[in-house]
């Protein structure tokens, strides 16, 4: 019966048949994390301690494994609520309608046995589902699939192995188990705080500023530590046994300006990392839950107020999907998650996934640091709890509402310009930073690099935390994925290959993940897949490469800018929406050869060129001197007006681009219109002019002191004896 199940539901069952670590991910249907699955395998594995860091490292070779199942094809057509629950009612199924999911009996459970009656949980919009009773979980056509069964052949229930049993390959499953074994290793081999004498507790406790958190706190939640780091170890605990699924440790540094440094280390790794942290501590009947970015403050909010309190697993950064049944019981929940903008604007977006009306938010500011600090400075947390503002917003307000707003973007200047660039210094300086819903244009003629530059660009946001996704039409993947790796270690691995594995565990850290369309696709597709992408992943910058294959060839004889213009307004819209980055790679229209490109050069209409907030052009002058010598231009830059250009040196051998030496060419930044390229360009000309002349003035003077000195020497020798002659060829020599 299952084989048939399994025939019948090949496409979506075989997503589920990926590796999970008890309470793991499938891969979601409609994007796929193109590195979560490892291509190689691991043969020895082992611990190594690096500084006061936990690493896990492994050494040996990997026997080479070709890996066909690192792409997914999108869905063809994404579920909605309203779908959902007429399935279910046309089934008879009961459910409740919750916060983010809806609620129905498990039928993963035998009736009788059913300690919750509603304990299997569909996401409203992915329509994923959970059992949080037994941990099977899966794709909505896959509880389809189990419901039809169940009905076609009479039955109460089905056991959970029909989910959890569709194995990882061999080295998954080694994997999996070699993860359980540290997790266990490193959880019997640390001490609880109460079993350390005094005085080395109370120094553990300075190192990572909880002074305040006392031992009985540390010891309800389970925190230990690890003395070979001298690392915190944050326990997780979950499932129907309530058993150890993995460890955070965590370990401090202190700077010379007495702040401390957190280093972070997960087993499993922190893209399986699903932890709750206090969850175990949740009673079935609490209604309210603060919700906070990090263990230390969750230990806070619990000691001062006695609230319940989970932290999530990877911070401000993601709120995983597969988290939100466990915050379904909540009536209300506080979102206290840091003390900076990037807190702020992850607590807006995660309330949205929450459900706006039980969201109440904790505005960072002077007074209202972040909870770990908020108890280390004596402030009263509860007062700040409850001085939280509703999530909830109107489509009409008053300034009075705004005004925190706009204090806060005043006194956030810099954090409210955007992450900035760590290798584009030039870029930080033009457009000061990059921003959550804008939408940039770039463009530049074909084959001048604008695929290897963008793959840079976003590399290296996404270096610094922001989630990226990427939609690569023209080059696939693999090859995409080997540019960015060889940006990401600058060195090639063709001839150091024993190097691959050590960049590729490191690059498979970050948040990065690709949309699996090649070639042409529809507009509606890709939106609905980054939609789905912003959800799961909570994506804040999405690169699209590039925009012609969006257009249709059949639309093409229409009115090809009328296309590129609703298409773009489409982006625009998304991105406004989602508070998500989108950039977008626009061919050029035909331009000759030796002119520059220009804003006109790519926009059909005004009404495009206004959709955008950012014009970025990669100019391309072919010198004798300089032959891989680019420009980055910015042509338009919504947010302060800022426009310029500078020169970008390309070196081969590791696909990066670098502004050439310091000192030799200059910076232009124009103050003034945005989009008037004219003036750009004529300032740029004056610009190299100016240089030029200076650099003949230059050679002009030098000429001028050589003669001079040929003279004086000539002069010289006539005087003087031939011991000061000797001296002074000697001078010269030298
Ligand atoms: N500044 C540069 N100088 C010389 N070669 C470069 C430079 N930048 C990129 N390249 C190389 O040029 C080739 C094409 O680069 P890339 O695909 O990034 O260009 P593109 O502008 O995106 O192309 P297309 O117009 O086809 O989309 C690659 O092999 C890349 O390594």
């Amino acid at each position: 019966m299952w084989r048939s199940l399994l025939l019948r539901g090949t496409t979506c069952l075989l997503q589920v048949a990926t590796p999970r670590f008890l309470h793991q991910r499938p891969f979601p249907p409609l994007c796929a994390r193109l590195l979560t699955q490892p291509p190689l395998r691991r043969t020895t594995c082992g611990l190594e301690l690096r500084g006061q860091g936990y690493f896990l490292a492994h050494s040996g070779t990997r026997a080479f494994k070709r890996d066909a199942k690192s792409s997914l094809e999108p869905a063809v057509s994404p579920v909605t609520v309203t779908d959902i629950k007429l399935y279910l009612r046309t089934k008879e199924i009961p459910f409740h309608d919750g916060h983010s999911c809806l609620h129905t009996p498990s039928i993963f459970v035998e009736p009788s046995a059913r300690r919750d009656s509603f304990s299997l949980f569909v996401d409203k919009t992915t329509g994923q589902f959970l059992c949080k009773d037994t941990l099977a979980e899966g794709s909505w056509e896959d509880l389809q699939d189990c419901l039809e069964v169940m009905l076609k052949e009479e039955l109460d229930f089905l056991s959970p192995r029909v989910m959890l049993e569709y194995l990882d390959s061999a080295e998954e499953q080694e994997e999996m188990e070699w993860e359980l074994r540290e997790v266990q290793r490193i959880w019997s081999s640390s001490v609880p705080f109460s079993d350390l004498p005094e005085d080395e507790a109370q120094l553990i406790k300075t190192m990572f500023q909880i002074t305040k958190i006392s031992n009985a706190t540390l010891k309800r939640f389970g925190v230990r530590l690890f003395k070979p780091t001298k690392s915190l170890v944050f326990p997780w605990f979950g499932g129907p046994d309530s058993s150890l699924k993995g460890v955070k440790l965590l370990s401090a540094q202190s700077t010379d300006t007495d702040k401390v440094i957190y280093n972070e280390a997960t087993v499993p790794k922190c893209n399986s990392y699903y932890n709750l942290f206090g969850l175990p501590l949740v009673g079935r009947m609490d209604a309210e839950v603060v919700l906070t970015g990090h263990e230390l403050d969750t230990l806070a909010v619990s000691q001062a107020t006695g609230l319940t309190s989970v932290a999530l697993p990877r911070g401000v950064s993601c709120l995983p999907p597969i988290l939100l049944p466990y915050l379904e019981q909540f009536k209300r929940v506080t979102l206290w998650l840091g003390d900076d903008i990037r807190s702020w604007e992850a607590s807006k977006i995660f309330s949205r996934k929450l459900g706006f009306r039980r969201c109440s938010l904790v505005r960072p500011g002077e007074y209202r640091p972040c909870p770990a600090e908020a108890l280390a400075q004596g402030k009263n947390l509860a007062q700040i709890i409850k001085s939280s503002i509703p999530a909830g917003h109107k489509s009409i307000m008053s300034f009075k509402q705004l005004r925190d707003d706009v204090y806060g973007e005043l006194v956030n200047r810099e954090q409210v310009a955007g992450v900035k660039w760590g290798r584009f210094q030039e870029l930080n300086r033009i457009l000061k930073g990059h921003r959550k819903g804008e939408l940039t244009i770039f463009t530049g003629p074909t084959g001048s690099g604008k695929t290897t530059f963008i793959s840079e660009f976003a590399l290296d946001l996404c270096m610094q935390g922001v989630n990226t996704l990427w939609g690569s039409f023209e080059i696939n993947n693999v090859r995409l994925a080997k540019i960015m790796l060889t940006q990401f270690a600058m060195q090639r691995f063709e001839e150091n290959l024993e190097q691959y594995d050590y960049w590729a565990d490191k690059f498979e850290e970050l948040p990065l993940y690709f949309m699996t369309f090649h070639g042409q696709q529809n507009i509606k597709t890709v939106l609905d897949t980054m939609q789905h992408a912003v959800y799961l992943y909570d994506i804040n910058h999405v690169v699209i490469d590039n925009l012609q294959f969006m257009m249709g060839q059949e639309n093409l004889s229409v009115d090809k800018f009328a296309v590129q213009d609703h298409i773009i307004g489409a982006f625009r819209k998304f991105a406004t929406n989602s508070s998500c980055h989108v950039t977008l790679i626009i061919h050029p229209r035909k331009e000759e050869d030796d002119r520059e490109l220009q804003t006109a050069s790519i926009f059909g209409s005004a009404k495009a060129s206004q959709e955008a907030d950012n014009v970025l052009i990669l100019q391309e002058k072919k010198l004798a001197t300089c032959p891989g010598r680019r420009s980055l231009q910015v042509t338009k830059n919504r947010f302060d007006g800022d426009v310029g250009i500078f020169p970008l040196d390309f070196l081969k051998a590791s696909l990066t681009f670098a502004t050439p030496v310091k000192g030799k060419h200059k910076l232009r930044q124009l103050a003034g219109k945005p989009e008037d390229e004219l003036e750009v360009k004529k300032e740029v000309r004056k610009e190299v002019k100016k240089e030029v002349k200076k650099e003949v003035k230059k050679e002009v003077k030098k000429e001028e002191v050589k003669k001079e000195e040929v003279k004086k020497e000539k002069a010289a020798r006539t005087t003087k004896t031939p011991r000061t002659d000797k001296k002074l060829s000697e001078s010269m020599e030298k």
